[in-house]
């Protein structure tokens, strides 16, 4: 589907077709990339494409597609940032010269700061509906997708941004204890809700998600890394060379077996919000809507903001 028709469609109803996604065993495997290009010849073939706020390049002879958050401030996660997070998602999803992708911030210091809070202050709940089914869309779109999925954290990444992390199938984090990753949603007063949970779950294990959720903890990365919360820290100036030996080891493998598996261990939670999506967006919408829960969405903003000054 072409990515205008998709962004319409994206634009009427917030959702994107799940006709789209192909299933796991429609891939067909590919053979692992080749051996480094000889000097002298012509440039392997690139294409690349850009939005607003996520800039892709895909390297069509290894198959790798680098995607980067460059949404200043923070790459918070606004409705225009997750349709556009959800398009990137879809074109490379159904490009069967890309096999994988590295996501990673083109922002120094944060990968992403989570959901765009204002999306969820003093809005109408059409807004809301719109935003939310986006969300969902997001992650629907990166738990659920074929691809090998590798996220390059190289910064702070809470909430939203960690979610994103926690939904590719290898972390690498820049080995800066000033970086720190958590769903930290209970600080702001919210309810991180049961897909982000289950995501968690299923990355750090049952114990270690209950007490993280509770405490909205932040993690620094040394600290995530000892929780399991991302696979493994190395310096900074090294993150893509390593998130490039990692992608190239999970490319490797037969597509099949890899996506066969990836289905396996993902689909029942996967399943769960496809089956209560609307009943999500009901629960968000009454969620956000008391007068509580906008007290402390303002709260946290404005210390935001004076801790700035
Ligand atoms: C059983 C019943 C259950 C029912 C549940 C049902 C539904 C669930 C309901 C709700 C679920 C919602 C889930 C929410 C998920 C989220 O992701 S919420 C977002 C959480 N994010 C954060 O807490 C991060 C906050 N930001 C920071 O900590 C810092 O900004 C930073 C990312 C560490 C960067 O620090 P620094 O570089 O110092 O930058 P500044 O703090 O100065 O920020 C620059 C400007 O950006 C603004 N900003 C920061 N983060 C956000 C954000 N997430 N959204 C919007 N805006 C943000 C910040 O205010 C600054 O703005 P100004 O320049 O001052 O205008």
């Amino acid at each position: 589907m072409a990515a205008a028709t998709l962004a319409r469609r994206i634009g009427r109803s917030g959702v994107l077709p799940l006709c789209c996604r192909l299933p796991a065993w429609d891939r067909a495997a590919r053979p692992p990339p080749g051996p480094a290009q000889p000097p002298g010849l012509p440039l392997a073939p690139c294409r690349s494409f850009s939005n607003n706020k996520i800039q892709v390049e895909l390297d069509e002879s290894s198959g790798v597609a680098m995607m980067k958050f460059k949404s200043p401030p923070v790459n918070s996660l606004s409705l225009e940032f997750l349709t556009e997070f959800s398009i990137s998602l879809e074109k490379l999803e159904n490009n069967k010269a890309c096999r994988g992708v590295i996501i990673t911030s083109a922002l120094p210091k944060i990968f992403s700061s989570g959901l765009d809070i204002t999306e969820m202050c003093g809005k109408s709940i059409e807004h809301y509906t719109e935003f939310w089914r986006a969300v969902q869309e997001m992650w629907l779109r990166l738990y659920g997708s074929n691809m090998v999925t590798v996220a390059a954290v190289n910064g702070s990444s809470p909430a939203g941004g960690c979610l994103v992390a926690l939904s590719c199938d290898y972390r690498i984090m820049a080995e800066n204890p000033k970086f720190s990753i958590g769903l930290n949603e209970a600080q702001l007063g919210i309810v991180a809700p049961f897909w982000f949970k289950d995501t968690f779950v299923n990355v750090v294990g049952h114990r270690i998600a209950e007490r993280s959720l509770q405490l909205g903890s932040l993690h620094p990365a040394p600290e995530a890394l000892k929780l399991g919360l991302v696979d493994e820290l190395v310096p900074e100036e090294k993150l893509m060379e390593k998130a490039a030996a990692v992608m190239a080891q999970w490319l490797a493998l037969p597509d099949h077996a890899r996506q066969l598996t990836k289905t396996m261990m993902r689909k029942a939670v996967l399943d769960r919000l496809v089956a209560h999506r609307e009943e999500d967006i009901k629960n968000f919408i009454s969620f956000v809507s008391k007068e509580s829960i906008q007290k402390s969405l303002r709260m946290y903003m404005e210390m935001l903001k004076k801790r700035k000054s």
